[in-house]
């Protein structure tokens, strides 16, 4: 494979993952490589097992083979809650947000703060500070909301990924996973999601995108990784690549990236 970045240690990687279901192969041998900091784009034709391959690198489901290795230690993940312990969240393509709820509470869903003493022995929220760090941390990445307090059922379908991203963002340290961030959005809803990857990415995490989208993965991407049936079958630098080469890849298997 044709060397595609700088000489500096992958924050996590994979090798020779498997995963089958029934008599389907759904991932064959997989390699996958992350670099602190990065955008990188895994790409691939339907059912090549990249939601799968995602979800075994985010703790939600357990590969039957292979290696991952998480700043040069071999570790298992036991669950999305033990993945989260190692800064790694994952945005899937349903967001996951509590409709009934504001932006504020979905951002701490699981995870609310709770008053000290006696309130806090009774189980009451600490709203307001939930409510300002909700705030801080929405503005700091550029979401705008005209009304923080309304519930999220009320939001377009690109607020509601924003809002799904900077949860993500409040609480990844290390790497975010992205299942087909901007699959259902117009143009305008787009650009600002693909603004928010960027200031994430800008800020020092790692963020790994699924994307159909071949002129937007390198557009975002600094890197794109391309799987085909199951297996990783070449790697590119986004600024090196075009289309045709990805679409290439995808398509014919080419054992070589650019
Ligand atoms: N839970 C499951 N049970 C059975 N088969 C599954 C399961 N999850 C995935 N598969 C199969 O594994 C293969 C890979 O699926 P996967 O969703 O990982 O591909 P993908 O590259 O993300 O595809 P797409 O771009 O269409 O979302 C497909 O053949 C799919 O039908």
């Amino acid at each position: 494979m044709t060397q595609t970045s700088a000489p500096r240690e992958p924050l996590l990687e994979a090798r020779g993952i498997v995963k089958t279901y029934g008599h389907v192969r759904a991932v064959r041998g997989a390699d996958f490589t992350v670099y602190p900091g990065e955008i990188v784009s895994l790409i691939g034709d339907n059912g090549a097992g990249k939601s799968t391959l995602v979800k075994m690198l985010s703790g939600a489901v357990r590969p039957d083979e292979g290696t991952i290795t998480f700043d040069g230690t071999p570790i298992t993940f036991e669950s999305p809650q033990d993945a989260r312990r190692y800064g790694i969240e994952t945005v899937y393509q349903d967001l996951a947000l509590a409709q009934d709820l504001d932006p504020a509470a979905n951002l701490y869903l699981g995870r609310e703060l709770r008053r000290g003493g006696i309130l806090g022995a009774l189980g009451f929220l600490n709203k307001r500070a939930m409510l300002d760090t909700a705030e801080r941390e929405m503005s700091d990445l550029g979401v705008k909301l005209k009304d923080i307090t309304a519930p999220v059922a009320e939001l377009s379908g690109g607020q509601k990924q924003s809002v799904a991203v900077a949860r993500a963002a409040m609480w990844a340290k290390r790497i975010i996973f992205m299942d087909e961030p901007t699959a259902a959005l117009g143009v305008v809803q787009t650009k600002q999601v693909l603004e928010l990857i960027k200031r994430v990415s800008d800020a020092g995490i790692a963020v790994v995108l699924i994307s159909h989208n071949m002129p937007q993965v390198l557009e975002v991407s600094d890197r794109v990784e391309v799987l085909r049936l199951g297996q990783r079958v070449a790697t590119f630098t986004a600024s090196e690549a075009t289309v045709e080469d990805l679409v290439a890849a995808m398509t014919s298997g080419e054992k070589e990236g650019k």
